[in-house]
């Protein structure tokens, strides 16, 4: 079983003038989750859809040591980056076979692709000619993260996926992330508070204002605790 790995070296985003991200520096290696925590605005999004590539950022991305910066969103895809975007990026008047369809499309997959990612959440084998949009969040969740996985991806992207989930389906995504962490893909998380998954987080960084304001290599509950005293620390200064 092999054990893959995202780095980010310099990597900065910047929308006309305002700079979104600056010069992050950030390894996400397979076995563990890694979290990627701040605030709204913080440039999580930025971060993760530039290792995507579908905002056009500087800097280097790697994805097991091959840098990959120059490839497009979709070469990144079949090189096997993987993401679940914040606003989930449905088609929502297509049902959940059809939504699937499409990314085994863009993968240049096999139409039984198709019927294994079904099979990750049996709940969607039930659901299969629902259309998506009068799915729930749960299920759009689920849904969402059995087509990132439609290409057995070496890196996965989590942009705020536990955001608004009830209790219980937050549980079983963490579930199955750490797993998919265990077997040696790299997982980066991005999340405004780590809140419910904590314990499945095994380090991480702090974000503020585009920049990494503190790492932890101690767990969930150590970033959360030095990201709570950062937030602290930027709040006091604020007044
Ligand atoms: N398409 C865009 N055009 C212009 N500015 C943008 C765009 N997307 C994001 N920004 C700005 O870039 C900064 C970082 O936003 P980003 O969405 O990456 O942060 P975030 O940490 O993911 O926040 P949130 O949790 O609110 O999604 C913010 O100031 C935001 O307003």
């Amino acid at each position: 079983m092999s054990s893959h790995e995202l780095r980010l070296e310099g990597l900065a985003v910047r929308y006309g003038h305002a700079s979104a991200v600056t010069g992050l520096n950030l390894t996400a290696p397979g076995g563990t989750v890694t979290a990627l925590v701040g605030p709204n605005g913080a440039g999580k999004s930025s971060a993760l859809l530039a290792a995507y590539g579908s905002v056009p950022s500087t800097g280097r991305v790697f994805l097991d040591g091959e840098d990959v910066s120059r490839l497009k969103a979709a070469a990144r895809a079949r090189a096997g980056i993987a993401v679940v975007p914040q606003g989930r990026q449905l088609f929502p008047k297509l049902n959940v076979a059809d939504n699937l369809q499409v990314m085994a499309e863009l993968l240049g997959l096999p139409r039984s692709a198709v019927d294994i990612a079904i099979d990750r959440f049996p709940i969607l084998r039930t659901r299969l000619k629902s259309l998506v949009g009068v799915l729930s969040g749960g299920e759009q969740q689920m849904l969402v993260v059995s087509r990132a996985l439609m290409g057995s991806p070496r890196v996965l992207l989590l942009d705020e996926m536990m955001t608004g989930l009830a209790p219980l389906i937050v549980q079983e995504l963490l579930r199955t992330v750490t797993q998919l962490a265990a077997e040696g893909v790299a997982v980066l998380m991005a999340e405004p508070a780590l809140g419910a998954v904590r314990g499945g987080v095994a380090r991480g960084y702090v974000l503020v204002r585009g920049e990494v304001v503190a790492t932890c290599e101690d767990g969930g509950k150590a970033l959360d605790a030095v990201y709570q005293s950062k937030m602290g620390v930027l709040k006091t200064a604020a007044h």
